[in-house]
């Protein structure tokens, strides 16, 4: 990669630990809220996005407009051990209930570091803006899951505002032991209005219920729309989903890569203003959409590793609900 000296940026010089640096030159660590350090990408034009140590989270992704296309909540809370309500959480090692851990598992609230030094990742050369994190157990870590993992995370605009997050996760057990996780990228979007959204990719799809007991349905007709709370976990979902957002007249299309499972949820009105961190109609203008491994756990053996990618766009689209032709979007 192209580019001057590695910036160091000054909060990190400034700090007791060894100053960070971040090796591509549209990258910087800043302070973000709560005083919590950040990384802002800078892409073609105005797209930006910007990432968290704390949790290794996606906070926010701009299109060219300088637009934000990712829901962050008013009254998301930056204070560990809280996770931030909002962005890109990462699941793991466990998926919300799906194990003994806390929900969602411990990934989304541990501090994660600048990896300055990742074994190469295939790299489109078009790619100047990203960033590399690493998260290792701590001590207290191997208490409540005793299995030691490399847990590298690549996050990175494209040319064209594509943001992409690249996890790449090492059984490094010296025991001999494998071990099994499930994962999701808890991706909230920025919608206008959730009543004028459709998602398109998984009808027909079987799903599980998280509010019928994890049951299994298959779902039914056209493509899914919102009218009250949604928590499915879609299973073997296909490898493109559309999000159309018709009153912005905007697709997202979210690409999966390893990650068999799809998430959706909306908690609706009762459960967000249950929600400390979530504004009372904040649920009208956010959707997740969640690339996972939810239903079978994904195992490895020491020495192994496995790779699950999330590519988003944001499509500006003209197209009216029901006019969609959904393999322009899908096969694209
Ligand atoms: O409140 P959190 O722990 O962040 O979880 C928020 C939501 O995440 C997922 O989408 C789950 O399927 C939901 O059951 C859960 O309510």
């Amino acid at each position: 990669m192209a580019g001057p000296a590695p910036a160091v940026a000054a909060s990190a010089a400034a700090s007791q630990s060894p100053p960070m640096q971040l090796p591509s030159p549209f990258a910087e660590l800043v302070k973000g809220s709560s005083g919590l350090e950040k990384i802002v990408l800078r892409g073609a034009r105005n797209c930006c996005a910007e990432i968290y140590l704390y949790g290794g989270q996606v906070t926010s992704w701009k299109n060219d407009n300088g637009e934000e296309l990712l829901f962050l909540s008013s009254k998301a809370i930056f204070k560990p051990p809280k996770a931030i309500r909002g962005g890109i959480p990462i699941c793991f090692p466990q998926f919300g209930t799906h194990g003994n851990l806390e929900q969602h598992g411990f990934a989304r609230n541990r501090f994660w570091t600048i990896d300055n030094n990742p074994p190469p990742l295939p790299v489109n050369p078009a790619i100047k803006a990203y960033v590399d994190l690493i998260l290792k157990p701590s001590e207290e870590d191997l208490k409540i899951w005793p299995h030691s993992f490399e847990f590298r995370l690549r996050v990175s605009l494209g040319p064209s505002g594509d943001l992409s997050l690249t996890s790449r996760i090492r059984n490094t057990n010296t025991d001999g032991r494998p071990f099994s996780y499930t994962f999701a990228y808890h991706t909230y979007f920025s919608v206008s209005d959730i009543s004028e959204v459709r998602v398109e990719g998984l009808e027909t799809m079987d799903y599980l219920d998280n509010l019928k007991a994890k049951e299994r349905f298959t779902e039914q007709g056209d493509a899914i729309v919102f009218e009250s709370e949604v928590d499915k976990v879609y299973l073997a979902a296909p490898s493109k989903i559309a999000i159309i957002d018709h009153e912005k007249k905007r697709t997202f299309v979210v690409t999966k890569e390893g990650l068999p499972d799809a998430v959706v949820w909306n908690p609706w009105d009762k459960k967000a203003k249950a929600m400390q961190d979530f504004g009372d109609a904040e649920y009208k203008s956010m959707l997740c959409v969640e690339p996972a491994a939810v239903e079978r756990p994904i195992t490895l053996k020491p020495g192994e590793e496995w790779k699950g990618r999330l590519v988003l766009s944001a499509v500006p689209s003209s197209y009216c609900s029901g006019q969609l032709d959904p393999s322009e979007v899908l096969q694209g």
